[in-house]
């Protein structure tokens, strides 16, 4: 399932935040956003997610025209730093919500939709919290929630807008592991907003780095380290130099 980004432009009052953005993304791919504060990075997920509409420039999926669909139409699962779970809801609640609130023809039956969930837990490691509600969770087991929810309406995309930037270092690493591994398990394509380049380098097939509402560079870690496209991408970089050199994540 593919996506393509073509020339979006996107403008807040005068100033233009996105200026003819263009990504291709292949089935599968996980892709981070990366640049400095304001660089566009939220305002292009949000775009994609249908949470708003550019003023020009096409999205497509797997071909199909999506540019004017609206979010629950594009069907992404989303994930966001403060990403409120249902309070009044168990975690087994939250996660078996999406797939509860489908269309009659589309909706699994109770007894698939708890199999499901039981099995989308387990995934995530977090089958012993089936039954707490959100205020008995930690940060970072409700980030695990958030994702598992986001993963039970099998949706063609994920996307991430810094889901995990108010975890500390442990856990960051913990959730990081673990959203590769499901993402790959599940085998749905990625789109992560991220300050951190460690975690941009170590998670992602390629990395978009953009600058003043503008792709800079759209390659692999290992070229954007080596084949730096501007001297902006190798300044921005070097601490993921640094971080290469370490020896991870390349
Ligand atoms: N609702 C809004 N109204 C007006 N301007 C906005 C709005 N949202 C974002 N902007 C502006 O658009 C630009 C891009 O913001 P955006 O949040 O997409 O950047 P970002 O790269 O995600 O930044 P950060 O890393 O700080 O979250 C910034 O100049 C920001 O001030």
């Amino acid at each position: 399932m593919s996506l393509q980004i073509q020339n979006i432009s996107k403008y807040y009052g005068a100033n233009l935040v996105l200026d003819a953005v263009s990504l291709d993304i292949e089935p599968g791919e996980f892709i981070a956003l990366l640049g400095p504060s304001g660089s566009g990075k939220t305002t292009l997920l949000r775009t994609i997610a249908g949470l708003q509409f550019a003023e020009g420039g096409t999205l497509s999926f797997d071909g199909e025209d999506i540019t004017g669909l609206d979010a629950r139409e594009r069907r992404f699962g989303m994930v966001f730093q403060n990403y409120a779970l249902f309070e009044h809801m168990s975690v087994a609640q939250n996660v078996a919500f999406g797939l509860k609130m489908r269309e009659r023809s589309a909706r699994p039956s109770a007894k698939d939709i708890s199999r499901r969930v039981v099995e989308l837990l387990d995934m995530a490691q977090i089958g012993h919290l089936a039954e707490r509600f959100p205020s008995q969770l930690s940060g970072g087991q409700r980030q695990r929630v958030a994702l598992t929810r986001a993963l039970a309406i099998e949706p063609r995309l994920l996307l991430l807008d810094e889901p995990f930037s108010a975890l500390d270092t442990r856990v960051r690493k913990d959730l990081r592991f673990s959203l590769r591994s499901l993402q790959q398990k599940v085998g749905v394509g990625a789109i992560l907003v991220t300050h951190d380049q460690e975690e941009a380098f170590e998670l992602a097939d390629r990395i978009a780095v953009m600058a003043d509402g503008k792709i800079e560079q759209f390659d692999t870690p290992a070229n954007l380290i080596k084949k730096p496209s501007s001297p902006f991408v190798a300044e921005f970089l070097e601490g993921a130099g640094g971080y290469n050199q370490s020896g991870a994540g390349i």
